[in-house]
């Protein structure tokens, strides 16, 4: 929905052009359900914004949807009883924008205010800046006191860290009872919030290319990259677009979490005696997964079939392998059948299952906002259904690997308890000591199961079970 006034024109000042894209990136998340990620581009191209005006537009709009609870708290307490949900979302959306820059960017209080006012009349009303202005000016006078007000106010800690850490309070409480259920206090909930709060260095995995190659061709692009957390195959970007670089666009190497590359790695690298030959990556859209798979099948001689049921992400899997096309078969089709319809045949298994997504939460700015706690009993039955079907498939003495990129205990342990509960023939095999020799440190197992955190490993919160077959 276009809200902008079309009979009124601005007579003054025009909009600062970066904050103008910031608005129009919250407008389109909030109104049309816009992915960030993806309109903000279009918006910086379409705004011919580069350099510093589109990091800073880059910046204010994912940093104000990131803190928008914060914001959201904020500024109910400044509205002089006026409810959030009374105040045109259009206008809620530049007060958004308005505390960040007062409250996180630093922006001076004069230039703020100036500059939200006149985005306020330009975009919506004249007459709308006064308020945008007295409400801005009552968030500028509590400056460096809100933690604190906010802790006051809050009935539990739960609520004061969901309002300042700016996630919804029913995922305070999910990630509180996994740290637990993970050998971890819940009061370390703050560091993963925290942790969701800052954007993930972008990492990168060689996999038809050494790590020397890809660390030149980074080098001759002028982009700076880091040593990795966990993988030691991995180079972190410090800045810039990994897709220029020719490496990515052709898939010897790609663009892949820490947590995914040491999931890939693991499933490859777990001791198995017997055949080795035949592998399946069951949910593997959009194919990370599979391609780094690929890298260790193509040393070890092995084949995969990554299956895979929505065309479209199945088109993305042929394009993510690529390079490695020779060694693996697509497959169209739902996971759950595949058990009947191939029983005791491969010898690894990846069941890297459809979730909630918890673990990312850092990656997509808006995320947090458009998850709901009740679409996780749903996700588990599928869950359940993939792992069931995937065990049917997997050969006496293979291995399976379950991943989630969330640490919810219903889609976790949950699941993964419930089947072992139910499979007497599948054993629990403890992920560490191969995690040992494959990262570059030692990550705690609790009970058999593993869950990676972004604060203690630096990754998604990814979630590993491996279960193996014994002969009936
Ligand atoms: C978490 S993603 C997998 C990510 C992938 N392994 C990677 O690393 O790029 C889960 C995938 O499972 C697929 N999926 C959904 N329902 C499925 C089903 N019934 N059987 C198999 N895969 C399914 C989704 O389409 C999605 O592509």
């Amino acid at each position: 929905m276009d809200t902008r006034n079309s009979s009124w024109r601005p007579r003054r000042d025009q909009s600062d052009p970066s904050r103008l894209v910031a608005y129009d990136v919250l407008r389109a998340v909030h109104e049309d359900g816009a992915y960030a990620n993806l309109i903000l581009p279009q918006l910086l191209r379409k705004a011919r914004l580069s350099g510093r005006d589109a990091a800073f537009a880059t910046n204010l709009a994912y940093g104000t949807l990131r803190l928008q609870g914060r914001w959201d708290a904020i500024i109910s307490r400044c509205t002089q009883g006026r409810e959030l949900s009374d105040i045109d979302p259009e206008l809620l959306d530049i007060l958004r924008l308005g505390a960040h820059q007062l409250l996180e960017l630093e922006t001076p209080p004069h230039a703020a205010l100036y500059e939200m006012v006149t985005l306020t009349r330009n975009e919506l009303s004249q007459n709308r800046g006064g308020f945008v202005n007295a409400v801005l000016r009552r968030v500028d006078e509590k400056a460096g006191q809100w933690e604190e007000i906010l802790h006051k106010s809050a009935a539990t800690q739960a609520e004061f860290l969901a309002m300042w850490h700016s996630h919804p309070r029913w995922i305070v409480e999910e990630f509180e009872r996994s740290l637990e259920a993970n050998g971890r206090m819940a009061s370390d909930v703050e560091s993963i919030l925290a942790a969701n709060n800052t954007p993930p260095k972008v990492a990168l995995v060689p996999r038809d290319v050494t790590k020397r190659q890809l660390r030149r061709a980074l080098v001759s692009e002028g982009l700076e990259y880091a040593q990795p957390a966990l993988m030691p195959n991995a180079l972190l970007l410090e800045s810039g677009d990994p897709h220029q670089l020719r490496m990515i666009q052709s898939g010897a190497a790609g663009v892949q979490d820490e947590g995914s590359q040491l999931i890939a790695a693991l499933l490859a690298e777990a001791p198995l005696s017997g055949s080795d030959n035949l592998w399946l990556d069951m949910c593997a859209g959009p194919g990370g997964k599979t391609a780094t798979l690929a890298s260790y099948a193509l040393e070890r001689g092995a084949r995969i079939h990554a299956n895979e049921p929505h065309e479209h992400r199945l088109d993305l899997v042929a394009n993510a392998v690529d390079p490695f096309a020779d060694l693996v078969d697509l497959r169209l089709g739902t996971g759950e059948s595949i058990g009947e319809e191939e029983p005791n045949a491969y010898d690894r298994v990846l069941v890297d299952a459809p979730c909630s997504g918890l673990g990312s939460l850092r990656r997509r700015p808006e995320s947090r906002w458009n998850k709901h706690p009740e679409d996780i009993l749903e996700l588990t039955r599928l869950q359940t259904q993939l792992l069931t079907s995937a065990f049917k498939a997997l050969r006496p003495g293979g291995i399976l690997l379950y991943s989630t990129c969330t640490p919810a205990l219903a889609e976790t342990r949950g699941v993964v308890q419930a089947f072992l509960d139910g499979n007497p023939q599948a054993s629990l095999i403890d992920p560490a000591p191969t995690v040992a020799q494959v990262a570059l440190r030692p990550v705690d197992s609790h009970q058999g199961m593993m869950q990676l955190w972004p604060d203690t490993e630096q990754s998604d919160a990814m979630f590993i079970a491996m279960v193996s077959k014994m002969a009936s």
